[in-house]
């Protein structure tokens, strides 16, 4: 088999459902948007930036990587400042070839400066909107949902519950739970859990990162997740081929896993990229997906995600699709737009690249 690289990659369309605004920022934006605020930043060089994040973000322990968003949250107060990221998250994934992304941010953390919640939502929206008229314009088709999160070690969830499904007609296609993991279970936040599913609205919980099997089954079990954001840790409740209850739970009913292999290696959720879980997971079909977590933090992209995967685990072009489909299947938006980017986009462009 002939090995497939990071370029015939990003010529494949790709699906992501797991990727913070906030985790995504240009180097050089930040560098722009903090001289103009006044905030003192680590290295004021792009590229010495860059990798000040990647290096501070490789930590092993999820709440030393968390205190790298203070920077990139910062220039994110303003309109304009939303407006620039969201507008080049959208154009940065086209160009990676990435045809239909969920991305998702903490509303709540973007009000230091006197925005309202309305005003935060309203100038992602706008960013993403002219994002992906120009990648449009240049022949690169994405579509962009967004997830609002409500912080979890915060009391803001069911507030951020009702504005999301506020704006469920105009570009939020679900709701998320995020921040440090251990001591703050998802049953904090049931209300707007269950406040969700009777609105029949969509959510995933980050769950199964930097805690285990409980923080899993409460996410399922208590507070419905329709996703798990990571739940890599199901690892935990299965011993060579043979599944405990919550693991044959999750595989038995399709519940994705949204996996961010470089993410989990820099919290030390997983030791390497070689010896993630994800090469155990889709051997046992699990519903695996693929995702970048904090592109900005892990000095990744989609593509670059996939390519790490391919090299260390063998895998060609029928994994690739698998995983692109098993994302586009596990979409918030609706199951006939769903299947059209499947059957007119994603099927189509696979097809010749498997033959
Ligand atoms: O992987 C993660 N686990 C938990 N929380 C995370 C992760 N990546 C980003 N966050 C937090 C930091 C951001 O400020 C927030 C909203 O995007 O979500
Ligand atoms: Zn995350």
């Amino acid at each position: 088999m002939v090995a497939i690289t990071h370029a015939d990659i990003v010529n494949a369309p790709k699906a992501l459902l797991h990727d913070h605004l906030d985790g995504g920022l240009r180097p050089a934006t930040i560098v722009e948007l903090a001289a103009g605020i006044g905030h003192d930043l680590p290295e004021t060089d792009p590229a010495r930036l860059g990798d000040w994040f990647v290096a501070a973000a490789d930590s092993g322990s999820l709440e030393r990587y968390l205190e790298t968003f203070a920077h990139t949250v910062a220039v994110m107060q303003t309109e304009e400042g939303l407006h620039r990221v969201a507008r080049e998250c959208a154009l940065d994934l086209a160009a990676d070839g990435v045809v239909y992304a969920e991305i998702r941010y903490a509303p709540e953390q973007h009000l230091e400066r006197g925005l309202s919640l309305d005003a935060v939502v309203d100038a992602v929206h706008s960013g993403f909107r002219d994002g992906c008229a120009e990648a449009a314009a240049q022949g690169q088709r994405i579509r962009i949902g967004t997830l609002l999160t409500a912080m979890r070690h915060a009391a803001r969830s069911q507030e951020i519950a009702e504005l999301a499904v506020r704006y469920r007609d105009t570009g939020v296609v679900g709701f998320d739970i995020a921040g440090a993991e251990a001591g703050f279970p998802p049953t904090r936040h049931l209300d707007a859990f269950e406040y969700l599913q009777r609105e029949n609205f969509h959510f995933t919980i980050h769950a199964g990162e930097a805690f285990g099997l409980p923080s899993i089954w409460q996410a399922i079990q208590w507070c419905g997740a329709d996703r798990l954001g990571h739940g890599v840790r199901i690892v935990d409740d299965i011993t060579g081929s043979s599944l405990g209850r919550l693991a044959s739970y999750v595989r038995d009913k399709r519940i994705p896993l949204e996996l961010c292999p470089s993410s989990n290696v820099q919290t030390g959720a997983a030791p390497s990229i070689a010896e993630h879980p994800i090469g155990l997971l889709h051997d046992l079909r699990f519903r695996v997906t693929v995702n970048t977590d904090n592109r900005l933090m892990s000095g990744t992209s989609m593509s670059r995600e996939m390519a790490l995967l391919a090299e260390a685990f063998g895998w060609g072009w029928s994994e690739l699709q698998w995983f692109t489909i098993n994302a586009m299947k596990s979409a918030f938006i609706p199951y006939d737009e769903r299947l059209a980017i499947i059957n007119d986009v994603i099927k189509p462009a696979y097809a010749k690249l498997l033959t």
